[in-house]
C-alpha cells in the first residue's frame, strides 16, 4: 500500500493529504463501512462535523477499523449556532462525547459568523490543554483571519475551503502560504454539484495517464500541496480517489487546468451576511 504523503501543519503536526470526507453520508452503519473501506485501502484521515450529525457513527467506525487511534487524523468544527466561549467548549465535549474520544486531531471553526473571536479564544485554551492537537477555521476569508488575530494568540493553521478547479482559490492561497496557514479543500470533486468530472481538458489528461477524471483533479490538489477530502461511499470510489500517488501531472497539465478556473463556487459564499447570519439559527443539515 503507498503511503499517503502528508503535510506539516505550523505546530509540527502532520496531517494526511487526503481524508474522507462525509457530509450527507447520514446512515450510521453507512459511516462504519465507509471508515472501514477507507482504512482498508490506505486512508488515515477522516473530516466530519458536529453539522452533518453523525460523529457518533465515526467514533464507531474509527473503533471497528482495527488501527489504533493515535493512527488516524480525525477532524470535527464547531457549527454557526454556537456562539461565545461556554458554548464552544460545552459543545466540543458534546463532540468528543458522541465520538468516544479523548483527543480530537483537528477542530475548525465551520463558519465566520458574527462573534467567532471568543469560539477561537475556547479553542486556544482547548488546544493548550492538550484536548486537541491543532485549531483552524473554515469559509475565512483573508480579512476574516486578519479581524481573527486582532484577539487571537494563537494563528489559525488551517484554513479549509471550498476549492476545485473551476474554483481554484489562487489570492487565498499565496495570503495563506506567507501566513503558514495550510490550504484544505472542501468540495475537491465540485461536490458532484457542477461538470468538473466532465470537463473535456480533465477527460484529455485522464486518458493521457490511464487516471480517472476524479483521480486527475486529486492529483492536482496534491502537486498544489492542498489536503483534499474527497466524499464517497462507493467502495471502489473510495479506493480510486486515494490511489493517486504513482502518476505525476505534468507542468503542462498543470497549466491547462489552471486555466479552467471561472471562480464559480457550489457552496455557500463566506461574505454572504444574510447566509451567515441565518447560519446561526439551526444546527444540523436537515436545516439547511
Ligand atoms: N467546511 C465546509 O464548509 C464543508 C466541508 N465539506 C467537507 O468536504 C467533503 C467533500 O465535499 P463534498 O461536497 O461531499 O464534495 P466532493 O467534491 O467530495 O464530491 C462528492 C460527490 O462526488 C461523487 N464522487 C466521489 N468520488 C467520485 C469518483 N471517484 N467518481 C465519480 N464521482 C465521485 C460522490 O458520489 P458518491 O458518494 O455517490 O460516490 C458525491 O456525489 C465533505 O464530505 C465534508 O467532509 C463539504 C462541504 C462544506
Ligand atoms: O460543511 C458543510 C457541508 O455543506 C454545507 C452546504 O451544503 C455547508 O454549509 C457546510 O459548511
Amino acid at each position: 500500500m503507498t503511503e499517503i504523503p502528508y503535510q506539516t501543519l505550523s505546530n509540527g503536526v502532520h496531517i494526511p493529504q487526503i481524508g474522507l470526507g462525509v457530509f450527507r453520508v447520514n446512515d450510521a452503519q453507512t459511516v462504519i463501512d465507509s471508515i472501514k473501506t477507507a482504512v482498508n485501502t490506505g486512508y488515515r484521515h477522516i473530516d466530519t462535523a458536529s453539522f452533518y450529525g453523525n460523529e457518533a457513527a465515526v467514533g464507531d467506525g474509527v473503533r471497528q477499523s482495527g488501527l489504533d487511534r493515535k493512527d488516524l487524523f480525525v477532524t470535527s468544527k464547531v457549527w454557526n449556532n454556537i456562539r461565545g466561549y461556554q458554548a464552544t467548549i460545552d459543545q466540543f465535549n458534546t463532540t468528543l462525547a458522541k465520538l468516544k474520544f479523548d483527543y480530537l486531531d483537528l477542530y475548525l471553526i465551520h463558519w465566520p459568523a458574527e462573534g467567532y473571536e471568543e469560539n477561537w479564544r475556547a479553542m486556544e485554551d482547548l488546544y493548550r490543554a492538550g484536548k486537541i492537537r491543532a485549531i483552524g477555521v473554515s469559509n475565512f476569508e483573508p480579512q476574516q483571519i486578519e479581524h481573527l488575530m486582532e484577539t487571537a494568540t494563537i494563528q489559525p493553521m488551517i484554513d479549509q475551503v471550498e476549492t476545485h478547479p473551476y474554483l481554484q482559490q489562487t489570492k487565498l492561497r499565496e495570503y495563506l502560504s506567507i501566513n503558514n496557514i495550510l490550504h484544505e479543500a472542501w468540495s475537491p470533486l465540485g461536490g458532484g454539484k457542477n461538470q468538473v468530472l466532465t470537463d473535456p481538458v480533465i477527460a484529455d489528461i485522464a486518458f493521457a495517464h490511464q487516471l480517472t477524471a476524479a483521480q486527475v483533479i486529486l492529483r492536482w490538489h496534491i502537486q498544489r500541496g492542498t489536503i483534499a477530502l474527497p466524499k464517497s461511499t462507493h467502495t471502489t470510489r473510495i479506493a480510486e480517489n486515494i490511489h493517486v500517488f504513482d502518476e505525476a501531472l505534468t507542468d503542462q497539465e498543470m497549466t491547462k487546468i489552471a486555466g479552467l478556473d471561472t471562480g464559480a463556487r457550489v457552496g455557500s459564499d463566506p461574505t454572504d451576511a444574510a447566509f451567515l447570519k441565518r447560519s446561526t439559527t439551526y444546527d444540523n443539515q436537515n436545516h439547511n
